[in-house]
This record gives structure tokens, sequence and C-alpha cells, in this order.
């Protein structure tokens, strides 16, 4: 089949036209293979050494002739060969690749693009040899870090290649010092374009490969598991580019010395964060520590890392140390519903947008709604930062002006963070999902648990859900045999009530159990699909039991303690009726027209309170002496 495929090349067309080089050789007019077409002949590259293996695939130090009427050209390339692919899914990267390949060709900070070609059936990417990466610059030098003011000039001329990947809406998802090639002007040059995504959703042959997606010391969380903990995003290269920026800072790479697995737990499940050193510009320190943000939204973009970077670039002086006064003041998220500086700069509002008080993320912490809807009618300077706007609200004769930072937009009814449904069911992700981003002309951006990307489409495709927030009682619906996760079971057999921990941005539920009792390390925690769960509270429980059986969800000593406490509570009844039948008795005894006969004219506060109880409860409560029917005859 990869024969087949390269039998029938897309056709190589050596057109004639004018161009001007690579960057780095501005102007170079000649005539030269029509650039618009990527496909290189394989007859023409000419494999020299291996230069470097990772994981996407090795590194060829390679010759690429070209050769027309009146042209011959050789040129150093690399050449990235990347793992096997099966081999129908060869052609879609190839489509992929030709798509991407003249937009990347314009950027001046993503690697220089040769074209691709397939040899010994896997694709092989040629692009511009450079002299060597930062992470080889890194390695030479004493403690293997940088100065600050290289980080930050290296910081900028990156994020402004991320940025120019990410306007083309490619993510790079493999940041790290090996792939930050270095030009002749010392400048750094994004030296992958993105394979990861490139792959991304294509089965691969190694079947570790198929399981991740860049290179798991810099992985952000929700890079592990895209379905499962995404979506992917342009936020998730913000994480690489922190654990980058941290390893040119430090000398240590990011979770140096651990296993795969154990770089899993300490970023997924424990939720660590790659430590920053002291002494950084505040607005380098606040954006870095963004790019940490478990939950994506809450991280920067590279639009706010070069903000952050160039109004501190001047504030470093030679050895290094930081000058003067950092730029951007970071809002304690804890006073902002658990959304940081970066989550709330992501949508500028404008006059004439309708508006609400911002309800906290993830919670049903009353707010104060002081604004249900109103119309913004005027801005103040700095609307992205934290300033304030003047908004009308129904009924209110004069506009009022309300902090930025507590008011959300409102379109078509929906505003970023809201739960909504799909109209049309999708039997590949989940029905119910978060709002990411809502347009004014209505196109959205939604997280949906079992996508690896943003699902995109319109308002009109939405409906609203019902929310999930961090606290509330859930349990499976009485409908759902096999859900898309395991949930544990009680000891009856029906499905166990759980209590959300936490809500990742795919509406993707974690669930503890804390009604259930585990031994060890065995995990409590479980992962839940929103459409298959539904909400528990004493309000929806029918009846006294299930009111009970509610309350042992909360903790799995409630059980015990309440067994040991009807125990107690019987046996200081049994003592207590145990005080009072001797006391009847011993009336009796002095009194003989007492008749003790039997049990309709007994009962628990005459004659022999024994009598009607079973005689092991008997003996339990009054001991083994207690009188019996016949023992008190
Ligand atoms: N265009 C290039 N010019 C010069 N050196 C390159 C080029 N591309 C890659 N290299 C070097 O080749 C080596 C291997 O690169 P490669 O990208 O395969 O490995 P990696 O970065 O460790 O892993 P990954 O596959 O995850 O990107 C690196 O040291 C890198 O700097």
């Amino acid at each position: 089949m990869a024969e087949q495929i390269v039998a029938a090349p897309p056709v190589v067309s050596f057109d004639y036209e004018l161009y001007e080089g690579d960057p780095d050789h501005l102007i170079t007019v000649v005539a030269t293979p029509n650039l618009a077409r990527p496909w290189i002949d394989p007859a023409s590259l000419k494999l020299k050494h291996r230069i470097g293996r990772g994981s996407f695939g090795d590194v060829w130090l390679a010759t690429h002739h070209q050769s027309g009427d009146d042209f011959h050209q050789s040129l150093e390339v690399a050449v990235k060969m990347l793992p096997p692919i099966k081999e129908d899914q060869i052609e879609k990267i190839l489509r992929k690749f030709e798509e991407l390949f003249v937009e990347i060709k314009q950027f001046q900070s993503v690697c220089w693009l040769h074209g691709i070609t397939i040899m010994s059936g896997k694709i092989c990417i040629a692009t511009k040899f450079y002299e060597g990466s930062l992470g080889d610059r890194m390695a030479r030098l004493k403690g293997g870090k940088l100065s600050l003011p290289d980080v930050l000039r290296y910081g900028i001329e990156l994020a402004k290649g991320i940025r120019e990947l990410h306007s083309i809406g490619v993510l790079v998802l493999n940041l790290k010092p090996t792939n930050f090639l270095l030009n002749d002007h010392d400048q750094v040059i994004l030296g992958d374009f993105g394979i990861p995504y490139l792959l991304l959703g294509t089965p691969l042959r190694d079947s570790d490969m198929a399981f991740r997606l860049g290179t798991p010391n810099y992985m952000a969380p929700e890079q592990w598991e895209p379905e499962v903990r995404g979506p992917i995003t342009f936020e998730t290269d913000t994480w690489g580019f922190g654990c980058s920026i941290v390893e040119m800072l430090t000398g240590a790479q990011p979770w140096f010395g651990k296993s795969v697995e154990e770089i899993y737990q300490c970023v997924v499940i424990n939720q660590e964060k790659p430590q920053l050193p002291s002494g950084l510009p505040p607005a380098v320190q606040n954006v870095i520590n963004g790019c940490f943000e478990y939950d994506l939204r809450n991280r920067p973009l590279p639009a706010d890392i070069l903000h952050a970077f160039e109004s501190s670039k001047n504030a470093v002086c030679n050895d290094g140390e930081w000058i003067g006064l950092g730029s951007r003041i970071l809002i304690d998220k804890s006073n902002s519903g658990g959304y940081s500086t970066w989550f709330l700069s992501k949508d500028h509002l404008q006059v004439a947008d309708t508006v609400r008080s911002r309800k906290a993320l993830n919670s049903c912490r009353p707010e104060t709604m002081a604004v249900t809807e109103g119309t913004v009618v005027g801005l103040e300077k700095d609307t992205d930062r934290n300033g304030f706007v003047l908004v009308r609200i129904h009924e209110m004769h004069n506009p009022r002006s309300v902090n930025i930072s507590s008011l959300e937009r409102v379109t078509c009814g929906l505003a970023a963070g809201d739960w909504v449904r799909l109209m049309e069911n999708s039997k590949k992700h989940s029905s119910v999902g978060i709002l990411h981003s809502i347009q004014r002309d209505g196109r959205v951006a939604v997280g949906f648990l079992g996508l690896e990307t943003l699902w995109k489409g319109h308002s009109s495709d939405l409906q609203m859900a019902e929310p999930y927030y961090v606290g509330q009682f859930v349990r499976l619906k009485e409908h759902v045999f096999t859900p898309r996760f395991d949930w544990p079971c009680k000891r009856g057999g029906a499905w166990a009530t759980g209590r959300i921990s936490q809500i990742l941005p795919n509406g993707c539920l974690v669930v503890r159990f804390p009604g259930r009792f585990v031994f060890g390390d065995v995990s409590n925690s479980f992962l839940a699909d929103p459409a298959e769960v539904e909400s528990v509270s004493f309000d929806t429980c029918p009846g006294v039991v299930e009111k009970y059986q509610h309350i042992e969800d909360f903790h799995w000593a409630v059980r015990p303690l309440v067994i040991t406490f009807s125990l107690f509570t019987a046996l200081k009844l049994g003592l207590f009726v145990r005080k009072n039948v001797g006391a009847t008795l011993k009336k009796g005894r002095r009194n003989p027209q007492v008749h003790v006969d039997g049990h309709a004219r007994d009962g628990p506060t005459g004659g022999n309170s024994s009598a009607w109880l079973p005689s092991p409860v008997a003996n339990i409560l009054f001991g083994e002496g207690a009188p019996t029917t016949a023992a008190a005859r």
C-alpha cells in the first residue's frame, strides 16, 4: 500500500517562480521548483547520518538534490523520519501536511520546511538544517542553565513562533529545549512545527506511542489522555512552554529521573507542578506560574506570555537580576471565583454586550447576582485587565459601574463556562459538555468528554444542561448498565453514590466515594461521564430509608457509628426496662393478687416483661439470669 502511495505521489510540479528563500537567506532570487507543493521525490534525498533519535522518530542529516532544465541545487537538510504509521493513514497525513505547508513557510520563528516524502514506508519531513538546538547549547554550559536576559529573549522568540502556529490552528504539543533550534543570528526557531498534532487521531503501529502525545516531562495534564482529560487546546502548549522556561532557568529538566508512570502520577493524579526558581520579575513569575494551572482555561496564551516577557525585558540588568516593578498584578483566584487573570482576560467586553454576574467556577457557592442581566453601555480604559464597565440594568435609571472580572458575556443565552447539551447525540463523545467560548456571531467551542480537541459549531446546536458542581453527590442513572468508566456498586449491587471532587474542562467528573471504605493505596476516585449521572440530594431521596442511605454516602464511618449507637441505645433501653420490670416484680410479690399468667395481659409495662421477648433477646437485655415466664412461675 505504501508503495502504491509512493508510486502515485502528489504531482511534482517544477514550474518556475521567484521566491524569497528562507528567512535566514533573504531575497535569494532563484529559479526553483514550485514551492506550493511539498512532495519531494525520494530519489532526490540522500540520507547521510542520523543526528538524533526522538520519541517521534529519528532525525537524519541528508542532501536534497534538485534540478531542472537550467538549474541544479544541492542542499543540506534535516530529515525527520516519523515512526511507522498504518498504511491506510499515510495519505491522510500527507494531505494534512500539504494544507499546512504553504502557511508554515511564511512564519519567521518556525523551522523552514522543504517538503515531505516516503522512504522505506515511513513518512519523512525535510527541513532546513540548523547548527544546533538550545538544548545542545545548554548542555555545554556550566550548570546547564541560561542567564535571565537570555531566557527572556529566547522566550519572546518562542512565544512568537507558538503564536504563529496557533494562528493557523496548529498546536505544537512538543515544546522542549531540544526542539528549539538556533539560527545563524542566535535566534530561536521552533524545530517541531506540531508533529504530534499532525499525528493526532492516527493509529500508530507502536502502541506505546499511541498512548502519548508529546514528551512526558513537558506534557500538560490533559495531554496524557486528551479524550478523557482534555481537550487539548492552545493552552496545552502553554504548559510545555512553562516547563521549557523552568529548564532554561534551572538547568534541570522537569521531573528529571522519574519514569513515565511516575510523571503521570505527579502531573495528572497528584496535580503537582514544576518548581519555579525565585528572584524572577513578578510579571514573568506570574505568567509562568499561570502556565502550570491544572485547569487549562486558567492558563495564559502566548500573547499574555509575550506581554509579560517584553514588559520585563528592560527591567533586567546585566548580572541577570531584575530591577524595577513588575507589571501585572496576579488576581488571587480565591477572591475571583476560581478564575485566574488569564481566564478573565480571554474575553474582552464591548459596548452593547449583554452581561450578567459571573458564577464561581465549578462551584454552587451562592453568588449575589448583582447583575442578572444588563447591557454594557460604556468601557473604562484597560478593560482586558482589571477595569470597570458601565452596565445598564433593566429597571434602573442610571448605569452602574461594575468590575469587569465580576461579569460574563452572554450571547444567545450562553456564557463561557456554561454546561451545554448537544441536540444531536453522538456515539463517540458525551452529549453533555462545557462551553469554552462563544463568539458574538454564535460560533461556539465546547469541551466534550470523548473528543481530543474542542468541538466547534454553532450555539443553535446546543441547549443549556443541568450544571454540576464540586461537592455535589451523584449516582449513575438507572438506565445506564455499561457506564463509560468503572463505577462502584453498593453491597446490594445498586450503583453507589459519590461526591464530585473535580470537574475537568471537558465536563468529565472526578467522583470520590467517601461512603466506601477502602484499604491502603486502593483508589477511591472514579471518573464519570456527566451525561450518565444524576444528582442525589436529600430532596431527591424519596423516603426515610433513602434519606438515611444518603447520609451513609457522606462517610464510610456513618454506618458503624449508627450501629454502635443503636446497640448502645438498645442496651440503655434494656437496662431501663429491666430496672422498671424489677421494681414492678418486687411490687407484684408483695401483692399476690397480681396474677401473672399469660401473654394477653402482659405487656412491656406490666407483669413479666421478658415473657413477650424472645429468650435470646431477653438474655442479651437482661442477662442470662433474666426471669423467663416459666422461671417467674
Ligand atoms: N532541522 C534540524 N537541524 C538541526 N538539528 C536538528 C533539526 N531537527 C532536529 N535536530 C536535532 O536532532 C536531535 C533529535 O531531534 P528530535 O526532534 O528527533 O528529537 P527530540 O527532540 O529528542 O524528540 P522528539 O521526537 O520528541 O522531537 C535534536 O538534538 C535536535 O536538536
